[in-house]
């Protein structure tokens, strides 16, 4: 398959690829409508929906492009997204529509791009089992690695929605209490311990009804797409305030995601079984096409990479935690995001988060100009990449989320 455009066939936002995003251009910034990276470029998509004629079927899609996120859009389900991605694909490789579609593509270094979703409940899971033994033995000391309810379902917890930031949105270092071991009462003030952690972000659509559950099986029509996700962690906050009731505070000032979401539906070559469930067995409702994603991470920190994340090795499934999340009757809303957990593979350099790849700030990083890390310092930039193995040899990029640690105000 091949574009009538000029992208290159390695080109990583090739026509294999085509995530969407909500932009508005320099010369305009005030409209914020969908948009579909090829390339290089930006395609306005409502506009061209709106032109209709042959193939037929833009016209009803260019009423929720035209909208400034793309809730409408993920409202209308799994066969319209099909349709979407199949008509997308068709105007940009068959050359007869050249001349409709050209006029509506703009340079990415002339638009800017916005929050993609307006982001409606936002969870985070944990379901990584080395970084969660990690985290339990750097924690936890005393205890199991794994708590014991870790291999029964997959654990998340609530987070904040409205404070869920495009790629490129500074993050403000948080300030709060934090009580080390030598503090004899809590003492108060800018964290000293930031974090990131590198996830993927899960972006669902087709609402479903208060009181009804969504099967494994079933996931798949409510996971329209991914995104990078870094769920900035204040790890001294945290282990405050964290027992009994899980993380509050020391997560909810800041969580950036990628400003394109890669749909499901190009990650088709990226799915592969997971690593394995068997012991112990798991209840029949977190059974089904529980398919993993091969997609390969890559986490720098001022442009020194420090470390090389693989969401395959993860234990739960996005369609199990999909499953899980709604098994009690919650119903979904379009715009629903959660996220995979920290990506955490077995070797040092695999890790997704500092507390781990430093262990508590004990093993601190050098970076290339020399400077070493315990935990993130000011003015420190953030960078996670991606891709997945796309068709015919192809790489599906999965487009990066940044962000840079400014002062606590
Ligand atoms: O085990 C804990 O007490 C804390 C775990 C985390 O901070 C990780 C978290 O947010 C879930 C995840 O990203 O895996
Ligand atoms: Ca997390
Ligand atoms: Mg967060």
């Amino acid at each position: 398959m091949s574009t009538w455009l000029d992208v290159p066939a390695d080109h990583p936002f090739g026509i294999q690829t085509l995530p969407y995003g909500v932009f508005a251009t320099t010369d305009d910034p005030e409209r914020r409508r969908v948009g579909v990276r090829i390339g290089d470029l930006v395609l306005d998509a409502s506009a061209v929906a709106a032109l209709g004629g042959d193939p037929g079927d833009g016209p009803h899609l260019a009423a929720a492009w035209a909208h400034p996120s793309l809730n409408p859009f993920l409202a209308l389900g799994p066969d319209a997204w099909a349709t979407a991605r199949w008509w997308l694909t068709e105007i940009l490789t068959d050359d007869v529509h050249r001349a409709g579609v050209e006029p509506h593509l703009h340079a990415l270094d002339r638009v800017v791009l916005h929050l993609p979703v307006e982001v409606a409940d936002y969870v985070d899971f944990y379901a990584s089992e080395d970084h969660a033994s990690n985290v339990g033995q750097i924690f936890r000391p005393d205890n199991a690695a794994l708590p014991p309810n870790w291999k029964h379902l997959p654990i998340g917890y609530h987070g904040r929605s409205g404070t869920v930031v495009v790629s490129g949105t500074d993050v403000v270092r948080p300030t709060g209490q934090r009580k080390g071991p030598a503090d004899p009462v809590p003492v108060f003030g800018p964290s000293i311990r930031l974090d990131i952690e590198a996830e993927l972000g899960y972006v669902v659509g087709g609402a479903t009804e208060l009181g009804t559950r969504v099967s494994v099986d079933d996931a798949a029509r409510h996971l329209f797409g991914i995104v990078l996700l870094n769920d900035w962690s204040a790890r001294d906050l945290q282990a405050w305030e964290y027992v009994p009731l899980g993380p509050f505070l020391g997560k909810s000032f800041a969580t950036s995601i990628s400003a394109w979401v890669t749909p499901l539906a190009a990650l088709g070559g990226a799915r592969v079984p997971l690593p394995g469930q068997s012991d112990p067995a798991i209840l029949p409702y977190l059974e089904g096409d529980a398919f993993g994603l091969d997609v390969h991470l890559e986490v720098s920190i001022n442009g020194t990479v420090v470390s090389r994340p693989e969401h395959s090795g993860m234990y739960w499934s996005p369609a199990q935690m999909l499953a899980h999340m709604t098994v009690n009757g919650a119903s979904l809303r379009d715009g629903d995001l959660f996220g995979s957990g920290t990506i955490s593979g077995p070797s040092k350099d695999s890790r997704g988060s500092l507390l781990e790849l430093t262990w508590n700030g004990t093993e601190p990083l050098t970076l290339a100009d020399g400077s070493t890390r315990g935990f993130l310092e000011d003015g420190d930039t953030v960078t996670i990449t991606a891709w997945a193995p796309g068709p015919d040899g192809t790489r599906v990029g999965i487009s990066e989320v940044t962000g840079t640690i400014t002062p606590a105000r």
